[in-house]
């Protein structure tokens, strides 16, 4: 049987990062997180590039035209969602993770949802780098390894 995976090792990988400035204290973790994983896993410091956008909502348009400069083999997504008192909660969460996806689906390399959406700002700090790890970190070793994956699919 031919089983197809994707190392964790990076290989002269080039990544962009967007990252929502929203709830900035959360996301500044998530993109710290990132960069740890990356450069630990070998990719360059010269070969991350990070986008910042308003909140999360300008996230999905940035990656794709990030992704469609073809200078990336992985576009990374960072932002925190925090539930206040109103659906707008919904509207965001719901247009971020739509829209992420399709952006990979489109342009065709690995876009990752690294964005915490949570109910409160505890369960956010507990994902950014506390007692639940580091969703940048995980983003971004997801990153690696897709690109590992669909490398070895050719
Ligand atoms: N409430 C949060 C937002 N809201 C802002 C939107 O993302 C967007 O910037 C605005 O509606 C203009 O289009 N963004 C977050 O990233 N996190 C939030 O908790
Ligand atoms: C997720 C959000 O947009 C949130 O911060 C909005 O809070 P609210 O629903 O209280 O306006």
């Amino acid at each position: 049987m031919r089983v197809l995976e994707g190392n964790v090792v990076a290989n002269g990988t080039k990544v962009g990062i967007v990252a929502s400035r929203f709830n900035e204290f959360i996301v500044s973790k998530l993109i710290g997180g990132a960069q740890d994983a990356l450069i630990r896993h070998g990719v360059n410091d010269d070969d991350i590039t990070l986008a910042w956008v308003p909140g999360a909502f300008e996230i999905p348009l940035t990656a794709q035209k990030m992704a469609e400069t073809g200078n990336y083999d992985a576009v990374i997504c960072l932002g925190a969602v925090i539930k206040g008192a109103t659906t707008h909660y919904d509207y965001v969460c719901a247009e971020v993770s739509k829209g992420v996806a399709a952006v990979g689906l489109k342009t065709e390399i690995p876009v990752i949802f690294g964005v915490v959406t949570t109910d409160n700002i505890e369960q956010a700090i507990e994902r950014a780098g506390t007692k639940a790890g580091n969703k940048g970190y995980d983003a971004a070793c997801t990153a690696i390894e897709m690109v590992n994956l669909i490398q070895n699919m050719k």
